[in-house]
Formats: structure tokens, C-alpha cells, sequence
């Protein structure tokens, strides 16, 4: 960046673990820094590309994890159905261009690399091209707006796993931006998705009562329930469910509520959960979606709005277990059901995304960052012992405190 910076801090904190962001830069009650980035980061899943890739993809998502055979197989046969191609890498070509174009169009000088965690382009080649090209500041967007391990600590480990297999540790310093859960960008397709389905549903089903026969389905990523537990820091204190839990659920109380403006009645709403994976015995957060839905016929719900929150693009979790298999269950429940957008490329949310970087660029007083719920804004700079995985044991990670 050449403009509206201050110069990058160089006296780095001896807490910090390879971050370009002084400790002070830790949440609300800090204050934060400017760092003239060199680059955006765009960090993000990966997925296969071909048949061919499917197995070895998920090998690399499900090492050490202790993944039941026949679970495996079924994702594998998701992906076959799909030609072997994920959809997540066109979304991601397509965010990444949409990010360009945002910056051309505000004048900013900031190229954006891509790289993904568990298939090609790989954080690390990422990281290769912008050692080729000279930038040794880089600031992450991880595709993930929630706090857990797997949202957030598990990118900040394969950020600092991916400094090291390319030797450039010391070399090249990453920071990302403040999981964006309650970020405004990231929140507004939402509304504008349930605002829309609401609409849909009263024109399929002519006179439905919406606070009687609607029900509005938030769905989310299951997780262990030992990661939700430890999600976010542990001096916030969150309980069972953890930061995972509330922050969901907060976003889901500020969706009702703009939807609701100038409305006489709402539906009910819950939180519910979607694609389980792990050992049987390992317990993961609930009510499955589906199961979530087979409840509704006896009281009386006719229709169900399935608002994807915690996603950011229709990839393989939406097309397949929202889009087909969540669908059918409401179907087979005589049930009318419509899926609303995930962001994608809307225009707030890239627009979101690109603030997000700015306010780190700008060094942005924490009172002035937007964040539409009482848990935000989150951390630039992730806690002790934050999103913490006891399954797995401790790995390295950066932009955070130590450990
Ligand atoms: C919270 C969360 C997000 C949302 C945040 C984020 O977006 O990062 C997410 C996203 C995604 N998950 C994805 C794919 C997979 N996730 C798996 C497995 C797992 N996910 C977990 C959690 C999450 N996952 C967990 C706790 C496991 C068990 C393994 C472990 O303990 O870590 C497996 C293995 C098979 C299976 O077990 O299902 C696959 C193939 C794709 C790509 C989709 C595509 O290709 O379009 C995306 C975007
Ligand atoms: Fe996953």
C-alpha cells in the first residue's frame, strides 16, 4: 500500500508468534496499529478439482482425525456427483476477482493472492508467489466468519505450517483480519436472503400465517462439541457451546430483527446444525438440521426458510446437504422450503471484506470498527488459548498470543 498507511511496526512483540501486529492489537479494550500491508491473502478450504483428486483431498482434510471409513465414502460419493469438481474453488476464483474489482474501483493498490488449506493452490504456493513478488506483509481473509478451531485456529496453524515448509518463517509475517461474523458485509445478504424467502413463501403458499406455520431454520457447520466448548477466549467465559454457539446466535437474533422492521408478525426461528462428521461416540452439536425439521409437522409448520449462516458460499455443505439431502426432508415432511443465498460475491459482503483489510490498514480505533452484535468487533489478535483443540494437540499458530 502506498498510501493512507503508517509505516509498518517493526518492534514486534515477544508474545506475539510471527504476527506484523503488536500484542496491543488484541480486541476491544486495546488499541490498535496501522501496518502497511503488501497483500491480501485470500485464505480458504480448497477442494477437488477432478475425480482423480477427490481421494487424495480427502485424505488431506481427514488425517489423524479418526474419520469412520464409511463417512468418508459418502463425502467421496457427494464429490462424485459432482464430477469430482468442488464448487468452492470457481466461488473462490470468482471472490477473488470480485475483491480486485472492489479495490480497482476504490483506488487501491493491493494485489490478492490465493491460497487454500487442504488442495491446489496451497497456502504455501501462495506464499511462494508473494516471496517471487517482494511482499513480506500479508494480511489473511480466511473464508470462515466464526470462531472455533476448525474456522479459525486450524488457518492460523496452516498459515505458520505453510511459513515453514516454504522456508520463508522470518521472512514473510501474516496477520488476518478479526473473524467477521457480526461484520455488517457479511450480515446484509442474510437479510436480504430471509427478507426474500419470507416473500417466497407467502406467494407459494397464498394467506400462511407467518408466526404460527413458518419456521426460519439458521443452519451452521456441526463441530465437536469439546471444540464449541473451547471456542473464543476462556476468559470470556461463553460455557457450553462456546463463542462458536453464542456468536451464531447472535447474528441469528440481528437477522430476525432487521427482517422484522415494520412487520406485524415473524416466524419462530432456531439454531440448528448440518453435516456431522467424526466417530458416533464423539459427541457434535445439535439438533441435526434434519432431524430439526422432522419435529416440525406436529406443530403445525407448513413452511421452513433454511438461512445458511454459517457459510460463505454455496459449496459442497450447501449444495449437497442443504440443497438435496435438508430439501428432501422437508419434502418428505410436507413441508415448502426455500434455501437462501449464502455471500458469495455480494456486493456488501465483498465490499465487507475489503473494509475489513482497510481498518487494519488505517489502523481503525476499535469504538469506530462496525459490528452489529454486543460480541464484537472480535480480535485482530486471537487470545491465549483461543479455539484451543484438545483432539488434536497443540501446533504453532500465528496472529495470536502465545501459546
Ligand atoms: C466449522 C467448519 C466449516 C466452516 C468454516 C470454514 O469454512 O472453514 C467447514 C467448512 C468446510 N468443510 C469442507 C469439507 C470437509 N470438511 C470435513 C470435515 C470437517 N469439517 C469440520 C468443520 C468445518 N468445516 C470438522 C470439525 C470436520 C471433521 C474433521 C476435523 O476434525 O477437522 C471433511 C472430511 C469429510 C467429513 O468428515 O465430512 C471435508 C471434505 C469444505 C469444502 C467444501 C467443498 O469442497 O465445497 C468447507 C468449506
Ligand atoms: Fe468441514
Amino acid at each position: 500500500m502506498t498510501d493512507a498507511s503508517t509505516p509498518a511496526s517493526t518492534d514486534v512483540a515477544p508474545d506475539l508468534v510471527r504476527s506484523a501486529t503488536p500484542a496491543a492489537a488484541q480486541g476491544p479494550e486495546h488499541v490498535t496499529v496501522a501496518v502497511a500491508y503488501d497483500a491480501i491473502l485470500l485464505a480458504s478450504f480448497g477442494g477437488p478439482e477432478g475425480q482423480d483428486d477427490v481421494i487424495p483431498f480427502l485424505k488431506n482434510v481427514t488425517r489423524g482425525r479418526g474419520i469412520p471409513e464409511e463417512r468418508l465414502e459418502e463425502v467421496a460419493h457427494h464429490y462424485r456427483a459432482f464430477g469430482g469438481i468442488s464448487p468452492i474453488n470457481e466461488q473462490n476464483r470468482e471472490l477473488k476477482a470480485a475483491l480486485e474489482h472492489e479495490l480497482a474501483a476504490r483506488g487501491i493498490d493491493l494485489p490478492v493472492l490465493w491460497g487454500n488449506r487442504n488442495w491446489d493452490p496451497y497456502l504455501r504456493d501462495a506464499l511462494v508467489e508473494a516471496n517471487e513478488a517482494g511482499y513480506t506483509k500479508l494480511i489473511a481473509i480466511g473464508t470462515s466468519a466464526y470462531s472455533s478451531y476448525s474456522s479459525c485456529r486450524q488457518y492460523r496453524e496452516d498459515y505458520a505450517k505453510a511459513l515453514d515448509e516454504t522456508g520463508l518463517n522470518g521472512v514473510i509475517q501474516i496477520d488476518k483480519v478479526r473473524q467477521f461474523f457480526d461484520h455488517p458485509g457479511f450480515v446484509a445478504p442474510f437479510i436480504d436472503g430471509l427478507a426474500d424467502g419470507l416473500a417466497q413463501v407467502q406467494q407459494a403458499r397464498p394467506g400462511i400465517d407467518l408466526a404460527t406455520e413458518v419456521e426460519v431454520l439458521f443452519t451452521t457447520h456441526s463441530i465437536p462439541s469439546s471444540d464449541a466448548d473451547r471456542s473464543g477466549p476462556p476468559e470470556r467465559g461463553f460455557g457450553a457451546g462456546g463463542a462458536y454457539e453464542a456468536q451464531h446466535r447472535a447474528v441469528a437474533e440481528v437477522v430476525m430483527a432487521a427482517v422484522g422492521v415494520g412487520r406485524t408478525s415473524m416466524p419462530q426461528w432456531q439454531l440448528v446444525f448440518q453435516s456431522r462428521s467424526g466417530p458416533p461416540t464423539q459427541p457434535w452439536l445439535e439438533p441435526d438440521i434434519n432431524d430439526a425439521i422432522g419435529e416440525l409437522p406436529a406443530r403445525g409448520i407448513r413452511a421452513v426458510v433454511i438461512v445458511p449462516l454459517g457459510f460463505v458460499s454455496d459449496h459442497m455443505e450447501v449444495k449437497w446437504d442443504l440443497d438435496n439431502e435438508a430439501t428432501v426432508t422437508a419434502a418428505d415432511n410436507d413441508l415448502y422450503s426455500v434455501r437462501v443465498p449464502t455471500p458469495g460475491v455480494h456486493k456488501k459482503y465483498v465490499e465487507g471484506l475489503i473494509d475489513l483489510v482497510l481498518e487494519r490498514v488505517n489502523g481503525t480505533p476499535t469504538a469506530e470498527r462496525p459490528s452489529l452484535t454486543e460480541l464484537g468487533p472480535w480480535y485482530d489478535v486471537c487470545r491465549s488459548g483461543c479455539c484451543e483443540n484438545v483432539r488434536l494437540g497443540f501446533k504453532p499458530a500465528l496472529a495470536g498470543l502465545a501459546p
